[in-house]
């Protein structure tokens, strides 16, 4: 594992607009070194304005969309094409507007039936599975890149501190008692996130500032998820200034001034 990167931003707009310029880029370049990517998306606000500035770039026309996996980290476990779903926002977003295959988009299954989070969590997990086949197989990454917003809380995906999900050894985790709304949901578990050959995270505002230090300065994943979230090869913390405001000067070093 190297070493975290933090690159800050001047303002939440300029964050998402760099970091969907750099998604392009790292999307295209996945594409070119093993003829297709995959991409693992996340909920929350600055997570679903990246996507957003990604299909209003002129630069969207060089990935090719056909040739992309699209999975999540995690999900609201609500009816299907309800608006809270991160799903429904991604899709809104990005996905409607760009020439995905249908037939490589992921979603985390929905609350239909008896369906429980648990049951949801091992249908993701199966299809991972066959993920992770295939693409150790071709010796790409499974995920090349992985999207994650922080909580105040310092959570990612649905991995809120002092957890049990936290400690569960599947691949795929239903959550029962979230703190954040809706109290059920499906997450990616923590060591899945960290197969990720580079994870992102992408953070804004002021309420974020404290849990940004705890995970920057070292702070436990038991009590700040998001001091566990690192990629294989490249763990890269874009934030803005606001979120930024805690870090000590020698971390918080301006892109964007
Ligand atoms: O489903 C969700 O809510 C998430 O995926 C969650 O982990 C989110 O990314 C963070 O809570 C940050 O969300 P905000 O950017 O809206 O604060």
């Amino acid at each position: 594992m190297t070493p975290p990167t933090v690159v800050i931003h001047r303002d939440a707009e300029t964050l998402v607009q760099a970091v969907a310029a750099r998604l392009v880029t790292r999307l295209v370049d996945a594409q070119a070194a093993h003829g297709d990517a995959s991409v693992v998306l996340t909920g929350g606000t600055a997570g679903i304005a990246t996507l957003r500035a990604v299909a209003a770039s002129p630069a969207r026309g060089a990935v090719d969309w056909d040739a992309l996996s699209v999975w999540w980290g995690d999900e609201r476990f609500l009816p299907p094409g309800d608006p809270d779903r991160n799903e429904t926002q991604a899709r809104s977003a990005l996905l409607d507007h760009v020439p995905v295959d249908p037939a490589r988009v992921f979603p985390m299954p929905a609350a239909v039936g008896d369906l429980t989070p648990e049951d949801g969590a091992e249908q993701y997990a199966q299809a991972l599975a066959a993920q992770t086949a295939k693409r150790a197989h071709s010796g790409a990454p499974v995920f090349d890149v992985l999207l994650l917003g922080v909580g105040p809380d310092g959570h990612v995906a649905s991995l809120f501190p002092e957890h049990p999900a936290l400690h569960d050894d599947r691949p795929v985790v239903g959550v029962r008692g979230a703190p954040k709304p809706p109290p059920l949901r499906i997450s990616l578990s923590m060591p899945v996130i960290r197969s990720a050959d580079e994870v992102w995270l992408v953070v804004a505002g002021p309420d974020k500032a404290p849990a940004v230090r705890m995970a920057l300065e070292g702070s436990g994943p038991v009590q700040v998820p998001a001091a566990g979230a690192n990629g294989e090869r490249a763990t890269r913390w874009l934030l803005d200034r606001a979120a930024a405001a805690e870090l000590p000067a020698d971390l918080a070093r301006v892109a964007s001034p």
